[in-house]
């Protein structure tokens, strides 16, 4: 990595391990990038490893990088890897960066994980003493630059390991950063999220088509309610309490639909979903 005037670390080279839905997104978001640490890499600065020779051409295909079969296989050397394959796998992938001096070599890069569930500490005992490493969680909506990122440091990663990051996924969506104990949450809110959200507008959808309109314009009335209702309370500040409460009128439709929503437990369901990916987040760990 070369520092510039400002001494915000800038990025020549990177390799995606994993170039499934998040690895492609990242790759997508690097590439399109152009301002932050990443505005100066192209594809032929990029290089993605995945198993799938049939996936691999359609990744070539699609951002021009150069892709090869697994992370041992990548002949140079880059300043940041992201690792982008399922927890069950990371442990095989870790093993084909190990075998790769030009990855773990005297000038290791910065890691950079998207795994849900690993910690820090799991990276750092598999890869040599030294290694910076920086834990993200990020979710789909990185490939639309819409997404939501929660980063921490490793005990090696410097403030300049972070920025570098926090650069690549806020430039496709927000980024916070927040401590190692917190990642298990940030994945169930906005990691898993939206799956959530996909969840409510299937259901305002399906509930929609039973009053008889026809599913494609309840779909579209759902989609766009949900996206609206975000976009108001992002553009103007407004706390959600305070907009819902704007949506009711006294005596109206919305505070009988509100309430027969909270009466069968609304809150209570999504408190659970949380809980419960909490708790799975915590069990890919262990
Ligand atoms: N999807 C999401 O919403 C989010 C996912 N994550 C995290 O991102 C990571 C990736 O998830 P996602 O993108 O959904 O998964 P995908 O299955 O879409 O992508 C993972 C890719 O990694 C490939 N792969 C498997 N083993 C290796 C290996 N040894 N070396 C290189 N590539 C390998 C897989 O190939 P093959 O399929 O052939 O095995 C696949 O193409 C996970 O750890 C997940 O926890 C984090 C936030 C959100
Ligand atoms: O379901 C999962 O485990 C991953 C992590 C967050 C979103 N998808």
């Amino acid at each position: 990595m070369g520092t510039d005037a400002g001494h915000m670390h800038t990025v020549a080279s990177a390799a995606v391990i994993g170039a499934g839905t998040m690895g492609c997104a990242i790759l997508s978001g690097m590439l399109a990038a152009t301002e932050g640490p990443f505005a100066a890499v192209g594809p032929a600065d990029v290089v993605a490893a995945d198993p799938g020779q049939a996936h691999r051409d359609a990744v070539a295909e699609r951002f021009g990088v150069r892709c090869v079969a697994c992370a041992a296989d990548i002949d140079r050397a880059v300043d940041v890897v992201f690792l982008c394959v399922k927890p069950q796998v990371m442990d095989e992938a870790l093993r084909q960066v190990n075998e790769n001096p030009l990855l773990v070599g005297e000038r290791m890069p910065l890691f950079v994980t998207v795994a849900a569930g690993l910690k820090t500490p799991t990276y750092e005992a598999a890869l040599p003493a030294g290694a910076r490493v920086v834990r993200a969680m990020p979710n789909t909506p990185l490939s639309v630059g819409a997404g939501a990122t929660g980063l921490c440091a490793g005990a090696c990663a410097t403030a300049d390991d972070v920025a570098v990051a926090c650069g690549l996924f806020s430039a496709v969506g927000c980024a916070v950063v927040v401590e190692e104990d917190a990642m298990d949450a940030v994945c169930a809110v906005s990691g898993s999220g939206p799956a959530y959200v996909d969840a409510f507008i299937e259901a305002l959808r399906d509930a929609g088509a039973s009053l008889g309109l026809r599913a494609e314009v309840a779909e579209t009335l759902a989609l766009q309610t949900v996206l609206g209702a975000a976009k108001l309370l992002q553009e103007t500040g407004q706390a959600p309490e305070e907009a819902r409460r704007a949506v009711c009128s006294p005596g109206g439709t919305t505070l009988a639909g509100l309430d027969a929503l909270f009466r069968t437990g609304f809150q209570a369901s999504v408190q659970a979903a949380v809980a419960a990916a909490d708790q799975r987040s915590k069990e890919l760990s262990a």
